[in-house]
């Protein structure tokens, strides 16, 4: 079984948290793409979804389903989005497709939490994958500095601008043990938008793809 196949798996097993006539906030990323070609197969039983990035509000109004603002929403049933690593606590490292901060605040907003992944983003320790920090662009040289003396390596994602006009650092070489503490750590810098790191808001479930099925953790 390949990995798009476990994360096609991982995001088809969503469709289950999805409740008829509500609002769906989706995330963002290759395993989330299935999770919304899915959501295109009950569009009709849906209200519509509250999205966390250009390319996923673009792929689901291609499927016909309505996108709202998250202003004029005031409650979401049900968050899917899929995760760079994920622990056994369920706290995770996200932001690869440097979508972090509207995702946070979509999963904020939500009542539950629903991680989809396949078997290659479960770890012990987070931090293998670089950790990604949204910063404002004038701050760039600021927050890299201030993340070194916290342990880690930034390194600037060239080339990359956020939907929200902001850059992103990649911090390497973190072994994070106390991921609640690091993400608020994080935060307090200021120039900081968000950091990738969503464990005080963990997930609530978690639906692995693997060879031998899709597993709910
Ligand atoms: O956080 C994310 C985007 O900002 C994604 O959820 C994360 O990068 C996982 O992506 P994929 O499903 O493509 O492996």
């Amino acid at each position: 079984m390949t990995q798009d196949e476990m994360k096609k798996a991982a995001g088809w097993a969503a469709l289950k948290y999805v409740e008829e006539n509500t609002i769906v906030g989706v995330g963002t990323g290759s395993t989330v793409n299935h999770f919304i070609d899915a959501l295109g197969t009950i569009k009709h039983d849906i209200k519509g979804a509250v999205s966390s990035s250009e390319a996923s509000t673009e792929k689901l109004k291609s499927l016909g389903i309505e996108v709202y603002d998250l202003n004029s929403v005031s409650e979401i049933g049900v968050y899917v989005d899929g995760a760079d690593e994920i622990n056994n606590y369920n706290h995770m490292i996200k932001g690869g497709g440097a979508a972090l901060t509207r995702e946070k605040i979509v999963a904020a907003v939500a009542d539950k939490f629903i991680c989809i992944v396949d078997n290659t983003k479960n770890v012990d320790i987070l931090g293998e994958f670089p950790l990604p920090v949204e910063v404002i662009p004038m701050a760039r040289s600021y927050v890299a500095r201030e993340l070194v003396k916290l342990g880690g390596d930034p390194v600037y994602r060239e080339g990359v601008v956020t939907d929200n006009g902001n850059v992103i650092l990649d911090v390497h070489n973190l072994k994070i043990i106390e991921p609640r503490k690091l993400e608020e750590q994080i935060n307090a810098i200021v120039g900081v938008v968000t950091n990738g790191l969503f464990a005080n808001r963990g997930a609530d479930a978690v639906l692995v793809g693997t060879p031998e099925g899709v597993k709910t953790l």
